[in-house]
């Protein structure tokens, strides 16, 4: 019988979320997952664009800290970080209901950006590679009982903007210009373009 040598993970998600799990495996790469754990405040003064590119490397950069691999092996880890932004006011992920609600009553009846920042590190010699994505998303008016009734599902706890474009969310979303990945949390189109960057190519 011809021996079978285990895949080796190509690429390492940084990341605790459940829909960058299975965005990732779009991809059709051997995938293996390691929360990051690592610190996410930013100063105040940082633009949405400086916040998502750096805690994205962030994120890596700290699971590359934590791997153990064979000096033959190298892993591409992939770090990612969505906020949302209303007017310039910057929205991550709600701390209790009430701040839940407060956002939602905020983002409902305008047009919001979702960023997404992405970035990839080669576990061998560390070489970065960074970027981000914007989506605009128009959420539909809610009244205050609908918002109330969404909140006490529970799905807007983990998500930047308290809500799930992806989840029972969809149904306050009333339009989006962009990548719809993005809103989610892995702009999977944008990745294999970095990607491309570590001689990965996909397809
Ligand atoms: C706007 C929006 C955000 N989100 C999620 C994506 C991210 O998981 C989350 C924003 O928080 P992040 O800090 O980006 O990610 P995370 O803490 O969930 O996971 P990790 O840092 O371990 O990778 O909001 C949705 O799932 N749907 C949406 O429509």
């Amino acid at each position: 019988m011809p021996s079978v040598k285990q895949a080796a993970a190509v690429l390492v998600l940084a990341s605790s979320s459940p829909r960058r799990q299975e965005l990732i495996s779009l991809l059709g790469l051997p995938v293996r997952i390691i929360p990051s754990g690592a610190d996410e405040r930013t100063p105040e003064e940082w633009s949405p664009r400086e916040i998502v590119e750096e805690l994205s490397r962030r994120k890596a950069q700290a699971v590359r800290q934590k791997l153990t691999e064979q000096p033959d092996e190298s892993s591409i880890i992939v770090g990612s970080d969505t906020i949302v932004v209303l007017n310039g006011q910057i929205m991550g992920k709600p701390r209790d209901e009430q701040e839940a609600r407060g956002m939602l009553r905020q983002l409902a009846g305008r047009v919001h950006e979702v960023y997404t920042g992405v970035s990839c590190i080669r576990s061998s010699d560390g070489r970065t590679a960074t970027s981000h994505r914007v989506t605009k998303v128009r959420m539909r008016a809610l009244t205050e009982e609908q918002i109330a009734r969404y909140v006490a599902t529970g799905e807007p706890m983990d998500k930047a903007g308290a809500y799930g474009i992806q989840e029972l969310g969809s149904v306050l979303v009333e339009s989006i210009e962009g990548d719809y990945f993005n809103v989610v949390g892995l702009p999977v189109s944008l990745l294999a373009v970095l990607l491309e960057q570590f001689e990965l190519a996909i397809p």
